[in-house]
């Protein structure tokens, strides 16, 4: 199994974004700003859906790499790191889903 990690990825869309639009795909979609990489991460989504339906397993895991990948490269636009986002996914280790949503104000 691979031992590469989000993080890793989070530091290569780093070190990418800055390169030549004309030779990163990274740098392409920064340079384009985050309605476009939105959108890529929005198909991405959508493909990774249709795989899942699909029952595509082969799909689903080459439709899931696009999709977290795109979504590496919205967080970089999006000034978001990853910790935070990992933060946020620890805090919420402490409560079912189902409890949360039932605890939410009406
Ligand atoms: N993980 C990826 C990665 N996943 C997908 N892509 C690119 O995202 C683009 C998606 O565009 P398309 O939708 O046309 O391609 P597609 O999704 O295969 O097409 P469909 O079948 O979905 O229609 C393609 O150019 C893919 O190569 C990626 N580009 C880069 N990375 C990583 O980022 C690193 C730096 O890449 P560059 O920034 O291009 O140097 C790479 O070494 C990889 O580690």
């Amino acid at each position: 199994m691979s031992d590469f990690t989000l993080a890793d990825l989070e530091r290569i869309v780093a070190a990418r974004a800055g390169a030549s639009p004309d030779e990163s795909w990274t740098a392409r979609l920064a340079a384009a700003g985050q309605p476009r990489a939105a959108k890529k991460l929005g198909e991405e989504a959508v493909e990774t859906v249709i795989a899942a339906i699909e029952g595509d397993r082969t799909a689903l895991v080459s439709e899931t790499a696009d999709l977290l990948y795109h979504l590496m490269v919205v967080l970089r636009i999006g000034g978001v790191g990853l910790a935070e986002v990992m933060q946020e996914l620890e805090r919420r280790t402490g409560q079912s889903g189902i409890a949360e949503k039932a605890g939410r104000p009406q």
